[in-house]
């Protein structure tokens, strides 16, 4: 088996590249509209409770038409992953591993094709589509390998007169809950992490990308994953969700979401259910409020492209974006004047056009608050770029920079998710050290500076579970940034990282006297 590679990214300027992508946009645009089903145990199932894809770049365009599940519905869900995982758990570590390279191949054939249902359905430019497009195939190769190693003989202290081996086995049945913002590399990465270590899974996918997860789903048929491996169950979170959650069968939650649905994940697996006979594992992987710290001493053009890039790659949408920009009042003025002259010429339209740097926001509740949290910021900023709605047919907003603001103000606390950010300025390197350690998160952050002993501060100080020094504070790759955050981020989990499987595994320690 050759080492572990991330999957290229697709150079759209070359135009071999490009009208390959048309011809994939033009493919998935044929299928819009299509009716999808639940799939329990291999079974596809139609009910009368339907929920709608819309394309929010055209709020007119239907992307697909989804049966949702009700409790009854989750309920066999559950049985048929019961069931299932009686036989999955017993197929080799490497079977299971080479389902995840199969479909990890089946993707690498198909690639434009997913990314053009992601620049549809959630409203990703080519690149941030690509590039999703990639990720998912990266965590189907690396824990796939993850397996095999930890299927190894593992590293023991050997005694005289005894055979010791430990071994990692499955937990039982997962309820796997991903969000629409990576709608395929974290539904696929939370997916097949969770099975390839023995497990089977209900997938409650998040609603906007329903029909996303449900072209992976075909994906896992072909390469051939027993039926009731997986078990696709779209459903309202509050519903169906929490039906999951709190079922005495539930083994472990797989959660990536909103910090307020994984507090109150965490706080419903805790409850001991009549009929559950184990501590419910919960992951969770949750929002945050990311810094951008620029230095007196920088190179200021990457520390302004840095901060663009950041902030509004797929406007704002990410975990890992930059909503505050703490900069060294040295300099603040020039950085400041620099991002906002290069948002100004920052193109928002529909995801489908290339070269677009801004796509629509995913959804109505989406797009509300984020307009709500602008006019917040009005009132505790200055506004110095944007500041409302753009033009078309869907939930366009504005690239948005806010200067001045207090480090305590809302928008520096709360998680905006989205095209918004926050200029804080700070007196010296302790100050902005401080008030990038000022919120409840700790996801991702970055310095700029030429400063090697600030740096070094930094690496001890800057309290956050990905810390990139020189460079934009997103767009993590799996096995090179393992990926996840501390404090309200998460629990400390590390996707597309060795420690990640064991999450989904139990040790098991066998000792035989010779
Ligand atoms: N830390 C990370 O790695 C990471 C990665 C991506 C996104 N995020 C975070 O995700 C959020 C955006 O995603 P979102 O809007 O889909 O989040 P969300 O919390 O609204 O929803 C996430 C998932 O939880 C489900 N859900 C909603 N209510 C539920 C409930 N009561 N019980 C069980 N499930 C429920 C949803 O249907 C969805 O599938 C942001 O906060 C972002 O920072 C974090
Ligand atoms: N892993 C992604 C963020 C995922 C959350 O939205 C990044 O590193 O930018």
């Amino acid at each position: 088996m050759i080492e572990f590679r991330n999957e290229p990214f697709t150079d759209f300027s070359q135009e071999a590249n490009r009208r390959d992508f048309e011809t994939a946009l033009e493919k998935v645009k044929s299928e819009l509209g299509k009716e999808y089903d639940i799939i329990i145990g291999g079974e596809h199932i139609k009910t009368d409770r339907k929920v709608k894809s819309i394309n929010p770049s055209n709020l007119d365009e239907v992307i697909g038409i989804v049966s949702e599940a009700d409790t009854a519905l989750a309920e066999k869900a559950m049985q048929a992953a019961l069931t299932a995982f009686e036989s999955w758990k017993k197929v080799s570590p490497e079977a299971r591993a080479r389902v995840l390279f199969k479909a990890a191949a089946i993707l690498r054939r198909k690639k434009h094709e997913f990314s053009a249902w992601m620049v549809l359905e959630a409203g990703k430019s080519w690149p941030e589509a690509d590039a999703d497009t990639a990720e998912a195939i990266d965590f189907m190769e690396f824990y796939g390998r993850e397996m095999i190693r930890l299927s190894d003989r593992q590293p023991l202290t050997s005694i005289p007169g005894e055979d010791n081996n430990l071994y990692y086995i499955p937990l039982g049945v997962g309820a796997v809950i991903p969000p629409w913002n990576f709608p395929l590399a974290i539904m696929v990465g939370m997916t097949t992490a969770a099975v390839v270590a023995g497990n089977t899974v209900v997938l409650k996918p998040a609603t906007p990308t329903n029909v996303i997860a449900y072209k992976f789903m075909e994906i896992l048929k072909e390469a051939g994953l027993p039926d009731g491996v997986v078990n696709y169950v779209p459903g309202p979170g509050k519903e169906v969700g929490e039906f999951f959650v709190t079922h005495p069968k539930t083994r472990f939650i797989s959660f990536t979401g909103s910090r307020e649905v994984g507090l109150r994940i965490n706080e419903l697996a805790a409850k001991t259910v009549p009929g559950q006979k184990w501590i419910k594992r919960v992951v969770a992987e949750m929002g945050g409020k990311d810094s951008i710290v620029v230095d007196s001493d920088c190179d200021i053009d990457l520390a302004v492209d840095s901060i663009v890039k950041s902030a509004f790659g797929f406007s704002g949408q990410k975990c890992s974006a930059c909503s505050r920009a703490i900069v060294h009042q040295d300099v603040y003025d020039e950085v400041l004047q620099k991002v906002v002259a290069k948002t100004k010429e920052l193109k928002v339209g529909e995801a489908k056009t290339l070269g677009i740097d801004l796509g629509p926001v995913i959804d109505d509740k989406a797009y509300n608050k984020i307009l709500e949290y602008i006019e917040i910021g009005k009132q505790e900023g200055r506004l110095m770029a944007g500041g409302g709605k753009a033009d078309g047919n869907g939930y366009f907003i504005q690239p948005t920079v806010f200067a001045d603001v207090d480090p305590q103000a809302r928008i520096s606390q709360e998680e905006i998710f989205g095209p918004v950010v926050a200029f804080i300025k700070a007196k010296d390197f302790d100050h902005a050290l401080s008030i990038a350690n000022n919120t409840e998160f700790g996801l991702t952050g970055s310095v700029i500076t030429r400063n090697r002993m600030h740096l070094e501060r930094a690496r001890e100080e800057f309290f956050v579970g990905n810390l990139y020094f020189n460079r934009k504070c997103t767009g993590a790759l799996v096995g090179v940034h393992p990926f996840g955050g501390f404090n309200m981020s998460g629990t400390d989990s590390k996707a597309g990282g060795r420690d990640y499987l064991l999450l989904f595994t139990q040790a098991k320690l066998v000792s035989e006297a010779l």
